[in-house]
C-alpha cells in the first residue's frame, strides 16, 4: 500500500460511494439536530395578516400632525373594523392593521387627551408596519434539503404549524475499543492500564455530527477476538470505528481483521497527528451490504482530530447534508512557531478575536497523547507538509466550534 497518502485523498476515499440514509418522519419537537430529508414549502404568509410593530396609534398617512378621535381597539389576537379617514386606532405590537390605516405611530410620540390624540407631523407611509408575507411567502422553499434543524430552523416551522418533518435516519455507529490496557472509568486501574479516554469522547463528538452510538465494545489485543468483534459490529451498524490497534506492532490485530474480513481501501496519511487512520469496508448490514470501516489511532488526540476531519463529513454524507462536509475555516495569525515534516500537522489552537484580527495560540505540547491540548480547542490551525511558520504568519484555522 502506497506510503502516506494526503488527507484529501483518504476523505475522498471514505466519502466515495457514500449516500443518504433513508427517511423517516420525526415531530418537530424531537427533531433538534436533525436534517431535512426534503425541502419544505411554506404554507402559510407570515406574517399572515398587515401587523403594527409597536404599542400606538393606526392611521392613515394623510392625517399626521392632527388631532384624531381615538375609534377603536385594538389588542393582538383580535380583529380589526375598517378604520374611517380622520381617525386612529389604538393598536398594540402585532395588532391587526385596520383597513384604511397605512402607518402606525409609537405612543410615545402622541399626545393623548380623553378620547383624541395628536399624531406628530410627516409619518410615511408604511411606518412601522410589517406587512403580510415580509418574512416568508406562502408557497416558496422555506428550508432546503439538507438544512440541519437548529434553533432558528424549528422556530421557522413552527411559524408555519408543522408539527412533522421528514429527516434522515441516525447513522448508527458502532465503537469499539481496543487494548489491553483499556479499562473503563468505574473499574479499578491494574498495572500498566489506563482508563478509556476515547469512549466517551467519540461517543459525544458522533452524537454531535447526529449519529446514534448503538454498539461500544472492549476488544482485547488477539485476531480472533477482534475478528469477531469486528463481524458483529458490522451487522448492527452503518459505521464500524476501532480506536487503537492500527499501527505496525504485532499487537495491533485491527488491519489484519479488517482484511480478513473485508477489504481496507487505505492506511497511512499524511497527517499528524493520526498518521496510522485506516479505512475500510466490512460486510454488513450498511448500504449494499457493506459496512464502513474507519479505524482510529488509539491517541485520544488522533481520535479526536481524525472526528472532526473524516467522521463529520462522513455523517454529513450519511444525512444528506452538504454544509457538514467541510469545517469552517478562517484565517488567524499564528502568535507561535513551529515546522513541519512530511505529514499535514493540525495544530489545536485557541483564538483571540482582537480589534486588530484574529490571533492563533497553540497549546504548548502537541504530542498526540496529550488531551488536554483538545480541552478548550476553538480550532486546527492546518500546517502544510514541509512547512514552517513564524508568529505573525497567516495560518488557516478551522472551527471546531460549528455544529
Ligand atoms: N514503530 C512504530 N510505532 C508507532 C508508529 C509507527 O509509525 N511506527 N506510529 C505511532 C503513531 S503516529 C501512532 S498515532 C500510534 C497509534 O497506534 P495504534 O493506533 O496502534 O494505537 P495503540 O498502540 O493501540 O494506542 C496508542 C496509544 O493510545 C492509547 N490508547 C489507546 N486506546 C485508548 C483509549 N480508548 N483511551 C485512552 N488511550 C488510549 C494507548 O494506550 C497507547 O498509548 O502508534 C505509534 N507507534
Ligand atoms: O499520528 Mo500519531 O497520532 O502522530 O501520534
Amino acid at each position: 500500500m502506497a506510503d502516506l497518502q494526503p488527507v484529501e485523498t483518504a476523505l475522498s476515499a471514505l466519502l466515495e460511494g457514500v449516500a443518504p440514509l433513508e427517511a423517516e418522519r420525526a415531530a418537530i419537537d424531537a427533531a433538534s439536530g436533525r436534517v431535512l430529508a426534503e425541502a419544505v414549502n411554506a404554507r402559510l404568509d407570515v406574517p399572515p395578516f398587515d401587523n403594527s410593530a409597536m404599542d400606538g396609534y393606526a392611521l392613515h398617512h394623510a392625517d399626521a400632525g392632527r388631532w384624531l378621535p381615538v375609534r377603536q381597539r385594538i389588542a393582538a389576537g383580535h380583529t380589526a373594523e375598517a378604520l374611517e379617514r380622520g381617525h386612529c386606532a389604538r393598536i398594540f405590537t402585532g395588532g391587526e392593521i385596520p383597513p384604511g390605516a397605512d402607518c402606525v405611530v409609537m405612543q410615545e410620540k402622541v399626545e393623548v387627551e380623553g378620547e383624541r390624540a395628536r399624531m406628530p407631523k410627516d409619518v410615511p407611509e408604511g411606518d412601522n408596519l410589517r406587512r403580510r408575507g415580509r418574512d416568508v411567502a406562502a408557497g416558496s422553499v422555506l428550508l432546503d434539503a439538507g438544512s440541519r434543524l437548529d434553533a432558528a430552523a424549528l422556530g421557522h416551522l413552527a411559524g408555519q404549524g408543522i408539527t412533522e418533518v421528514m429527516v434522515r435516519r441516525r447513522p448508527r455507529i458502532a465503537l469499539l475499543s481496543t487494548g489491553d490496557e483499556i479499562v473503563d472509568p468505574g473499574q479499578p486501574l491494574g498495572p500498566g492500564q489506563i482508563y478509556n479516554s476515547n469512549r466517551p469522547m467519540l461517543t459525544t463528538l458522533l452524537q454531535r455530527f447526529g449519529a446514534d452510538v448503538v454498539m461500544t465494545a472492549a476488544v482485547p489485543d488477539d485476531a480472533p477476538s477482534t475478528r469477531h468483534l469486528l463481524g458483529e459490529a458490522a451487522e448492527v451498524a452503518d459505521v464500524v470505528i476501532t480506536t487503537g490497534g492500527v499501527s505496525v506492532g504485532e499487537e495491533d490485530h485491527v488491519r489484519g481483521a479488517v482484511e480478513a474480513l473485508g477489504r481496507l481501501d487505505l492506511w497511512r496519511l499524511a497527517l499528524r497527528p493520526g498518521k496510522p487512520l485506516a479505512l475500510g469496508r466490512l460486510p454488513g448490514s450498511g448500504a449494499s451490504g457493506e459496512t464502513r470501516f474507519v479505524g482510529l489511532p488509539g491517541n485520544p488526540v488522533s481520535g479526536y482530530v481524525g472526528a472532526w476531519l473524516f467522521l463529520r463529513p462522513l455523517m454529513g454524507a450519511l444525512l444528506g447534508c452538504p454544509a457538514m462536509g467541510s469545517l469552517p475555516a478562517l484565517s488567524a495569525r499564528a502568535a507561535f512557531a513551529t515546522r513541519t515534516g512530511p505529514r499535514q500537522h493540525y495544530m489545536r489552537v485557541t483564538l483571540d478575536f482582537g480589534a486588530d484580527g484574529i490571533e492563533a495560540h497553540a497549546f504548548a505540547d502537541q504530542n498526540s497523547g496529550v488531551l488536554s491540548s483538545c480541552v478548550g480547542a476553538d480550532a486546527l490551525a492546518v500546517i502544510p507538509p514541509e512547512a514552517s511558520v513564524a508568529p505573525g504568519d497567516a495560518v488557516r484555522c478551522l472551527w471546531l466550534r460549528a455544529d
